[in-house]
């Protein structure tokens, strides 16, 4: 048998609960937010932060609205001393802002973390240790009793150093490492300990932070942890209930949503979910989904492209292009059945503004988060028609008649087929007009008149070279149908108009008017072709003279010789 072998891991116990309440809650408001990005997140990087990527992302958090921050392990290394000397020295901690700092119960950490804090107006000091049975057993070689001593007496080192700077406002907050994978019942006797030694009973701030060091269980599973937490932890109410979760199973955001029903008051974790391993749970999904939920997120996230921009040049990670709600493609549609139903969304929503989002197959407006429509509709040959026309009205004004999108649509897919990727907006642009709009000088309209005699049009059509105008005339029931007649009467050209459409363009394009027809010259294949004028009436005219030019060999109808039937 190989290494992969599943007999080698055995499934999660998860904590007896025959009761749980938390499936039947909602969530109405956000949780309080901490950041570790600066900690946790920190820690996991190839090269961690220098002292100014640092500032850089904890001037981001604070424009963000975080209020609790971890700003470091101070004790762990000089760049992390000197840059929680520098925000405080530099008074950079705005008065709303509470920065929190890690230790390891040990009492050189701890005095070491005070000797940074000096000057703190308040500060959140976080001690933690192990305490699941096999860090117990393998790291510390040490029985319950042994590892709840570590606890406590790193509570009373907290506690001193904070009795020795008196004129800070300090939290405590205590986190029984990996208490996901700890005896449910040791977790709370182990924090109980902690308190017996802070006393939130007696109005001491304390916080519970109760971590998924790794994540090896389902999220229900840890939802019924933080319950039961919650359930059996003697003074609740004097503290609060925080989570930290990790994301090994790809589940840490469920999970810690999961626990804020369980009871949880306080999450922590980072930008895009940078952090050990897999990373840390993602505050910014977490918030964007109670944002798309109708909750207010208690966070800024409109600046989202300059979010990723700071994470990525301070953390040297990247965004996957699908990571959500920020990825570079998560608004984007190829498909064509989801363009038509965002281009179909969008215009229901022309006047109602206000009205509450339903657009199909995007689930925030992501002009919220700073985005571009230009990147909702992308085409490639997975793409319709209705994506097609969708980009021509966004980026060039231009509406086509179904007939037409149908029409264009085929010849942007071949493009695309050929190219087997994206095609531009100004590709499709340029695909459009040299597919319909061109024309050579043999089949330029001049000029015309037109005149009307009783029910009918009677027009003159100069049409071709200034220096050689061919002059058509013809009688009809519209200025089209004289054109056609024309034609037949001066040049045997029997153009059949099969589709038409013209209409009136907004401003901005130059052009008044836009026509676009399909004609069939001598029952032979079709041609559409698409025209801008200063009036409906030219631009129709020179549409039908673009589509019958396309249709029939150059000079052919002009020539005497040609061989036409001139009735
Ligand atoms: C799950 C988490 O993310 S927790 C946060 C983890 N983050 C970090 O560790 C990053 C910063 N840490 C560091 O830079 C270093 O660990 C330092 C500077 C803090 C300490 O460094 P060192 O003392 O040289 O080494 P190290 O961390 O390996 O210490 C291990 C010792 O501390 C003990 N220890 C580990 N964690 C704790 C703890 N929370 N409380 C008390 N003792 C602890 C270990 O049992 C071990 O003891 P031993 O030396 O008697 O065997
Ligand atoms: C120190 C604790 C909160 C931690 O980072 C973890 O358990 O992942």
């Amino acid at each position: 048998m190989g290494t992969f072998n599943h007999r080698r891991y055995r499934a999660f116990a998860p904590v007896h609960k025959p009761n749980r309440r938390w499936p039947n809650r909602r969530m109405h408001h956000a949780p309080v937010w901490s950041s570790v990005d600066l900690r946790d997140g920190n820690q996991a990087l190839l090269s961690p932060m220098s002292v100014e990527q640092k500032l850089r992302m904890f001037d981001l958090l604070v424009r963000m609205g975080f209020r609790e921050i971890e700003v470091g392990f101070p004790a762990a290394s000089q760049p992390d001393f000197d840059f929680v000397r520098r925000i405080i020295e530099e008074d950079r901690i705005p008065e709303q802002v509470t920065i929190q700092v890690l230790t390891q119960a040990r009492e050189a950490l701890i005095d070491r973390t005070y000797e940074a804090l000096k000057g703190v107006r308040r500060a959140i000091v976080h001690v933690y240790n192990s305490t699941n049975p096999a860090q117990r057993e393998q790291v510390f070689g040490l029985d319950r009793e042994g590892i709840q001593d570590i606890a406590v007496r790193g509570a009373e080192w907290v506690k001193d150093g904070a009795a020795r700077c008196p004129e800070t406002e300090w939290v405590f907050q205590y986190s029984p490492e990996s208490f996901s994978a700890t005896e449910p019942d040791y977790a709370v006797e182990i924090c109980e300990a902690v308190n017996a030694v802070w006393r939130p009973d007696q109005g001491q701030a304390v916080i519970l932070n109760l971590p998924a060091t790794v994540e090896s269980s389902m999220p229900n599973v840890f939802a019924d942890q933080i319950e039961w937490f919650c359930d059996h932890l003697r003074g609740r109410e004097h503290v609060k209930i925080s989570v930290h979760n990790h994301n090994d199973r790809g589940c840490a955001v469920a999970a810690a949503e999961l626990a804020v029903l369980a009871g949880a008051d306080r999450v922590e974790g980072t930008l895009f979910g940078n952090g050990e391993r897999t990373g840390n749970m993602d505050i910014l999904t977490m918030a964007m989904n109670l944002y798309s939920q109708g909750i207010d997120p208690q966070l800024d996230m409109s600046m989202g492209t300059e979010i990723a921009e700071i994470y990525t040049t301070c953390t040297g990670m990247v965004v996957p292009p699908r990571h959500p709600w920020f990825g570079e493609l998560v608004y984007t549609a190829f498909s064509g059945s989801h363009q038509d139903a965002i281009r179909k969304g969008m215009h229901h929503r022309r006047g109602r503004e206000d009205a509450v989002w339903e657009v199909p197959y995007l689930p925030i407006d992501p002009a919220d988060l700073g985005r571009r429509y230009e990147e909702v509709v992308r085409i490639n040959s997975q793409s319709g028609k209705g994506g097609v026309a969708h980009v021509l009205e966004r980026d060039h004004g231009i509406s086509l008649p179904r007939w037409l999108a149908q029409d264009f649509s085929a010849v942007v897919q071949a493009t695309s087929e050929q190219e087997t990727g994206e095609v531009s907006s100004a590709q499709i642009f340029a695909l459009f007009e040299s597919h319909y709009c061109h024309t050579t000088e043999d089949w330029h309209l001049r000029r015309y008149r037109l005149s009307r005699e009783g029910e009918q049009v009677a027009g003159t059509v100069v049409v071709g070279p200034e220096a050689q105008p061919h002059i058509l005339q013809g009688k009809g029931s519209g200025a089209v149908g004289a054109l056609v007649d024309a034609l037949i009467q001066s040049r045997g050209v029997r153009a059949e108009v099969e589709q038409f459409d013209q209409h009136a363009l907004g401003s901005g394009t130059g052009a008044r008017a836009m026509a676009c027809v399909r004609v069939r010259v001598d029952h032979g294949q079709a041609r559409s072709a698409v025209a801008f004028g200063e009036d409906t009436t030219e631009a129709a005219l020179q549409a039908v003279l673009s589509a019958v030019g396309r249709s029939i060999a150059k000079n052919d109808a002009w020539s005497a010789s040609a061989g036409r039937q001139v009735r």
